[in-house]
């Protein structure tokens, strides 16, 4: 049986009031749906950490800053309901347009900061639309905590600081990424790399852990960025958009690994924008 589907915001509200009602805590996992096994992972987090648990499915229309890419973006609403099916969530909440964004809605969420380096610099708008949903589905699930997956670790960053500025007491759980064997970060775009590209796309995560082993040897982070950058492109990438060092606790661009540091990149290949993120220190 599939995961039970709620399409209306005042459906789930009647959920959520009996949940309430009977004590017991919410932990929600927002999606844009074309589940894979990346984000199963966080389902069973929220499995673990709360008594429901709501899946959302939305895609975001305020998000993208490419009307193509919004139009490309997978929608299988069918199979994810399959997928989650084992795992037993609570509901499968897919609301329309107009439950999150009813005629003359005119607020925006914006955290100011975080978002305007990495992803924030090159997807204008981007982060708004994050901040703005997140804060939609948090209010609407009634959601107790919320699980995010560390590859979009920006985006876990800044939903940690939207949460805590408004006031959404939310707790944010981050879970690690989960990679293919070759070590491609899942991601719902990956359907859409042609074989020869797929083939390649793993370049991106290799030529980052040798980046990230001369970094913790105490390396400068621009000569390795620079060798990093050169690999990534001879192996089939046609441009590294970003590629950085940057401090976990506020993204802040640094020289060397001295503090909590990841390393950061996002790159095209096959006319598709991939992003992946490793630990420093
Ligand atoms: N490989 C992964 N490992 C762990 N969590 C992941 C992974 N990929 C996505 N997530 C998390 O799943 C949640 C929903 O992400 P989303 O629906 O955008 O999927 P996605 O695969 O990141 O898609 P895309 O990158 O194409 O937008 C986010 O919290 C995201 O960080
Ligand atoms: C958090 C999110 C579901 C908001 O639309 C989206 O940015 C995503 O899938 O990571
Ligand atoms: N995974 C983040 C959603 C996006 O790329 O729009």
């Amino acid at each position: 049986m599939s995961a039970p589907i709620v399409r209306s915001r005042a459906a789930l509200a009647e959920l959520v009031a009996g949940w309430r009602r009977a004590g017991e805590t919410i932990g929600v996992v927002p999606t844009m749906g074309a589940l894979h096994e990346g984000h199963l992972s966080l389902v069973e987090g929220a499995k673990a950490g709360a008594d429901r648990v709501v899946v959302t499915l939305f895609v975001n229309p305020r998000q993208f800053n490419s009307r193509d890419d919004y139009e490309k973006y997978p929608r299988t609403e069918e199979e994810d309901a399959a997928k989650l099916a084992p795992h037993d969530v609570d509901a499968l909440y897919v609301p329309g347009p107009e439950d999150v964004y009813p005629p003359g809605f005119a607020t925006t969420v914006s955290v100011s900061g975080l978002t305007g380096v990495l992803c924030g610099a090159h997807r204008p708008g981007h982060f708004d639309g994050v901040a703005t949903v997140c804060t939609k589905l948090f209010r609407q699930t009634g959601a107790d905590r919320a699980w995010f997956g560390e590859k979009d670790f920006q985006q876990l960053q800044l939903v940690r600081r939207l949460s805590a500025d408004l006031d959404l007491g939310v707790e944010v759980v981050g879970c690690e990424t989960v990679r293919e064997a070759d070590g491609l970060a899942l991601s719902s775009r990956n359907v859409r790399l042609g074989a020869e590209a797929r083939r390649a796309a793993p370049a991106l995560h290799a030529a980052m852990t040798e980046a990230v082993a001369a970094l913790r040897d105490g390396a400068a982070a621009g000569p390795v960025i620079d060798t990093a950058a050169q690999a990534i492109r001879a192996a089939g990438y046609d441009e590294v958009e970003y590629l950085e060092l940057r401090a976990v606790e506020d993204l802040r661009a640094l020289d060397r690994a001295e503090v909590p540091a990841r390393l950061f990149a996002a790159a095209w290949i096959d006319g598709v924008r991939l992003i992946d993120n490793l630990p420093v220190t």
